[in-house]
Formats: structure tokens, sequence, C-alpha cells
């Protein structure tokens, strides 16, 4: 045999062996690169996980006399908080009071100023001592067409939710960066699904909601070295004394694409929310739609959780075509609606 015949044998007998082996090999293969990736994902999310004790903290919230705020002090009582409550009706703010001290036993601390007003908002939490877990969920919101709505109900909306929520945050800061050695402290916001998505009617209050956004994620950045950890909540239409009085009024298009992600009762969504702050999420979701929607427009978002950041990449592209048929179907409601209107 000279050398060549011995190579075309050898290599025979290799090739063979390997169309034998191959397609067992591959099948292996297959979960390496979903793990690989879980694991590289592992390592890069940012910032790392973090979990935000209630009990015994002073937790803070802005428009905590209605609704989910209220629901939300409720909750932070009767896990063992000192909960202090912030809204400008000081009647509202002493029903709610009563209302917690009745259920839970214990005696909130009431503050009575207008989130617009930095002066009056900064004396409140200056007053109430330093806050390891923020809240703000004040939020003002009228459904109309832009045609229809004033200029003034529309820097009302912006001043509420956006200019205010700057307001308590940045009165809050100072002593919540000066805080020590009293573990990891949390700022969130109450947005809406409509500050993930424009909906027909919320002209004004998704902009004031989409701002959260931007304000959240810059100021996470920026606060991330204080152990201070930011959540943006998205709840879907919620069953308040806001929603009943908004509902009077409300386009029937805002109704039916605001319908896509159902409704929650009060208390659902103030589960949702503070299991999102103590998990110290940054998006937090209430409801299977809400989780489609975060997918659909994490977008630059922060992200703590690999597995979350796994299912993130893996469903961008599908995601994606789910928002399409959404807006197909809106579209569609909007065209319908518009016919029968001008007929
Ligand atoms: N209900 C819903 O369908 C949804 C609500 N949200 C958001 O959740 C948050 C709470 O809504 P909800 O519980 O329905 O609202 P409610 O209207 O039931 O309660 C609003 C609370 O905010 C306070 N508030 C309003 N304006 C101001 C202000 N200028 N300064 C200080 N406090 C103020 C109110 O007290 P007072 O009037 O006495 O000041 C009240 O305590 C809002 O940010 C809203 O946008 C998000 C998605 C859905
Ligand atoms: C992949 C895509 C999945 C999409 C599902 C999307 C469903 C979005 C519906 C938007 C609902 C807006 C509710 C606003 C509630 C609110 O804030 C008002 N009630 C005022 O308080």
């Amino acid at each position: 045999m000279n050398e060549l015949t011995e190579l075309h044998i050898a290599e025979s007998f290799v090739t063979r062996s390997m169309a034998a082996i191959s397609p067992l090999f591959l099948l292996f293969l297959i979960p390496i690169i979903p793990l690989s990736l879980l694991a590289i994902l592992a390592l890069i999310v940012r910032p790392r996980p973090i979990k935000i004790p209630i009990k015994s903290r002073h937790v803070f919230i802005t428009g905590g006399s209605s609704g989910i705020g209220l629901a939300l002090a409720h909750r932070a009582a009767s896990e063992g908080a000192r909960v202090s409550i912030l809204a400008r009706s000081g009647s509202k703010l002493e029903e709610a009071k009563k209302l917690i001290q009745l259920a839970t036993g214990v005696e909130v601390a009431t503050f009575s100023a207008d989130v617009r007003d930095y002066d009056a908002v900064s004396k409140a939490i200056d007053e109430s001592g330093p806050i390891d877990v923020l809240i703000v969920n004040q939020g003002v919101f009228t459904a109309k067409e832009l045609v229809k709505h004033s200029p003034e109900d529309v820097k009302f909306t912006i001043d509420v939710n956006l200019v205010g929520s700057f307001n308590v945050i940045k009165a809050a800061l100072p002593a919540m960066k000066a805080r020590k050695d009293r573990g990891p402290a949390s700022i969130s916001l109450v947005s809406s699904q409509a500050g993930q998505v424009g909906v027909y009617g919320y002209a004004a209050y998704s902009a004031s909601k989409f701002g959260l956004q931007g304000l959240a994620q810059a100021l996470q950045q920026e606060v991330i070295s204080d152990d201070i950890h930011v959540t943006l909540i998205f709840p879907p239409d919620t069953n308040t004394p806001g929603f009943e009085e908004e509902q009077k009024s409300r386009p029937e298009v805002t109704a039916i694409i605001a319908a896509s992600s159902g409704s929650m009762e009060t208390e659902e969504v103030a589960k949702k929310a503070m299991d999102g702050i103590k998990a110290g999420n940054f998006t937090v979701s209430c409801n299977f739609e809400g989780f489609l929607l975060s997918l659909a427009t994490t977008g630059m978002s922060p992200q703590r959780s690999f597995w979350l950041a796994f299912l993130e990449v893996i469903t961008a592209g599908p995601i994606r075509l789910i928002a399409l048929f959404f807006q197909w179907d809106w579209y569609k409601a909007i065209e319908k609606w518009s016919k029968t209107k001008t007929k």
C-alpha cells in the first residue's frame, strides 16, 4: 500500500463514522446554544438582582388617599412598614388613615400637599423623615381627543403626572442618598400601559407617562451607586375612584383599545406592584397582556433577571409580529368607529 491509499482508507473511515454519529452529535449541540446564551446573560445583566425589604421601613406614597395608592398604603402597613401618604385633599387623607387603621391597626402619617408645589412637597417629605421606599403614584387622567382637550388641561396632566413626579423625587433624594446602613432603598413610579403604547384619547396622558420611562432609566443610572433601585409599574385599567370618574366621558374607541388588556381590581394591582418593588424589578407588568406589552417595548430598559433577558432576546421578532397584529386590530376599530360617527 502506498501512502495515498492509506490516506484514502483512513479518510473514508473517518467520514463513515462521522456520518454515523453526526445526527446524535447535532442533537447534543442543540441545548449548547441557549445554555451559553443564558450563561452570557447571567454574566452581563445590569444592574444586579436585589431584594427590597418592606418590614420596619419608611414607605412614602404619593396619591396614597385613593385607589391604587391607598391599596399600596394598606399593603405596606399590613406588612409592618411605617407608612406616610401624601395627597391634596385633607379630608380624603383623613378618611384613608381611618380605613387603614381600622383594617390593620397601623396609624399612617398624612401630608396634605400638591405635587406641583415643590416647596410644599419638600416640606412634607422633610417632616416625614428619611424615606426607604418612595412610591410616586399620584396621577390625573381625562381621556379626550387632543382637539377637544384644553391647553390648560393638557398642561395640568403633564404637570401633575410628570413634573410632579420630578418634584417628589427631587425632594426625597438628598435624604435617601445620605442614609447609611439602612439597606437598599427603592424609588418606584406608577405609570400605565398607556405609558408603554400611545392610545387614542390619551395624547396628554400617554405623553406624561412615557416621560416617566426616560426619568426612571436615567435616574437608575444616577442612583445605583447609592444602593437605590428604581421600579416602573404599568397597570391596565383598574377599578379605582379615578377610573370610575374617567369612564363617564371616555371616548368609545379609547375603551375598545384599552379593553385589549382587560381591567383589574385595585388590590390585585397593588399586590403585583408591591411584589415587583420587593423583587427590585425595573419593569413591573400587572397582567398577561401587560407582560407581552413589556416584552414588546423593553427597548433599552435595564434588566436584572437573566431569565427575562433570555425571553426578551428570543421573543424579539415574534413579539413585534404580535404587536403589529394589535395595531392592525386597533386601526380597524378606529376606522369602523369613525365611519359610524360620520354617518
Ligand atoms: N385607574 C386606572 O385605570 C389606572 C391608573 N393608573 C395610574 O395609577 C395612579 C393612581 O391612579 P388611581 O388610583 O386610579 O387614581 P385616583 O384618582 O383614585 O387617586 C389619585 C390619587 O392621587 C392624588 N393626587 C391627584 N392629584 C394630585 C396632586 N396634584 N398632588 C398630590 N396628590 C394628587 C389624589 O388625591 P387628591 O385628589 O386629594 O390630591 C389621590 O390620592 C395614577 O398615576 C394613574 O395614572 C395607571 C393605569 C390604570
Ligand atoms: C405584543 C403586544 C401586546 C399588546 C397588548 C396591549 C394592550 C394595551 C392596551 C392599552 C391599555 C391602556 C390602559 C390605560 C389605563 C389607564 O391608565 C387609564 N385607565 C387611566 O387611568
